[in-house]
């Protein structure tokens, strides 16, 4: 039986031990966190009945990989190679969607040479990069030369700003991030940075992508969206189901959703932050199946693979 939405829940901060406590119902004895919609329901259906035209789509921070401080410490989490390689086997395809460069979430990810994910696909820096691991390359263009003027500004700009000890810059090749996660007040210091590094990246024909308590001057052009809807044609998938935690995935629920409209059942997979000022309300209000953070996705993905 399909029962209580978790999400009211979670809009009031609940922790999530009462989270689960709601949003867990018994399916022909398993367990797997409630499918609040009519669409997302159809979208399981159709995966179950046809797995081999379903492809799944995961972000990697916050989605496979627990939130840590240094990003450079970002590891997926234990059970999402086991999870993934089950599922490979039966599905279209399986795809990482990251804001990460291609290269560093292989290698965080442990992708290279995973047993099991011979045919997983790797679309890094919002869809601009790609890895296969099929033939382990990483096809990546150059970035244009507005990421060099801010990579050479940006120093003197949080020096002028007084941007707190703990702010930190990752030079994602293609971009440039600004953290404050490690600042003692990571939310005032990104509230201080934001309009500045806003107007840094106009001036230089950049975008800005804001995520959790990070600011990440980029190239426009790309996002997870037509990353998505690309990885779905290749596969010629009738069925696609997509998992993120931030900001930078609304663009890819818009996929599905549209997806949705032109008759290709879609699941909407919510891996929400511990942190309540984390939780971003475009993915809480329109997920189909919401679960805590990266623990849970791998536990929802495991119930998926054992149905399968
Ligand atoms: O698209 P994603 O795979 O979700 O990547 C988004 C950004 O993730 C990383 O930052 C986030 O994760 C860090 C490690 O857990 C955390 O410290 C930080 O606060 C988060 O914002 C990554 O560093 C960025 O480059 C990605 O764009």
């Amino acid at each position: 039986m399909w029962s209580i939405a978790p999400f009211p829940a979670l809009l009031r901060g609940a922790p999530f031990p009462a989270l689960l406590r709601v949003g867990v119902a018994k399916v022909r004895g398993m367990s797997l966190p409630d499918v609040v919609t009519e669409a997302g329901r159809a979208g399981v259906a159709a995966l179950l009945a046809d797995p081999s035209r379903a492809v799944l789509a995961l972000d990697f921070d916050g989605t496979l990989a627990p939130i840590v401080p240094d990003p450079r410490d970002a590891r997926a989490h234990p059970r999402a190679l086991p999870a993934l390689a089950r599922l490979a086997p039966r599905l279209g395809g399986i795809a990482v969607i990251t804001g990460r460069p291609a290269a560093d979430a292989v290698r965080y990810g442990g992708f290279e040479g995973a047993s099991g994910l011979e045919g997983l696909t790797v679309l890094g820096a919002y869809g601009a990069e790609r890895w296969d691991a099929a033939d382990g390359a990483v096809r990546a263009p150059e970035p244009p030369p507005g990421v060099a003027a801010v990579r050479a500004e940006l120093p003197s700009l949080l020096e002028r700003l007084g941007a707190p000890e703990g702010t930190w810059t990752e030079d994602k090749g293609r971009a440039v991030a600004v953290h404050t996660r490690r600042t003692a007040s990571p939310e005032a210091a990104f509230a201080l940075l934001r309009e500045p590094l806003y107007a840094l990246a106009e001036r230089h024909g950049l975008m800005v992508e804001p995520g959790r308590l990070v600011l990440e001057l980029r190239p426009p052009g790309a996002d997870k969206g037509s990353a998505l809807r690309g990885f779905v044609r290749e596969r010629g998938a009738g069925v696609v189901a997509y998992g993120g935690d931030d900001l930078g995935d609304v663009a890819a629920y818009d996929a599905v959703e549209a997806l949705r409209g032109e008759g290709v059942p879609g699941l909407l997979l919510y891996a929400a932050p511990d942190a309540a000022a984390e939780r971003v309300p475009e993915l809480t209000f329109r997920a189909d199946v919401t679960v805590p953070g990266p623990a849970g996705l791998m536990a929802f993905l495991t119930e998926l693979a054992e149905r399968l």
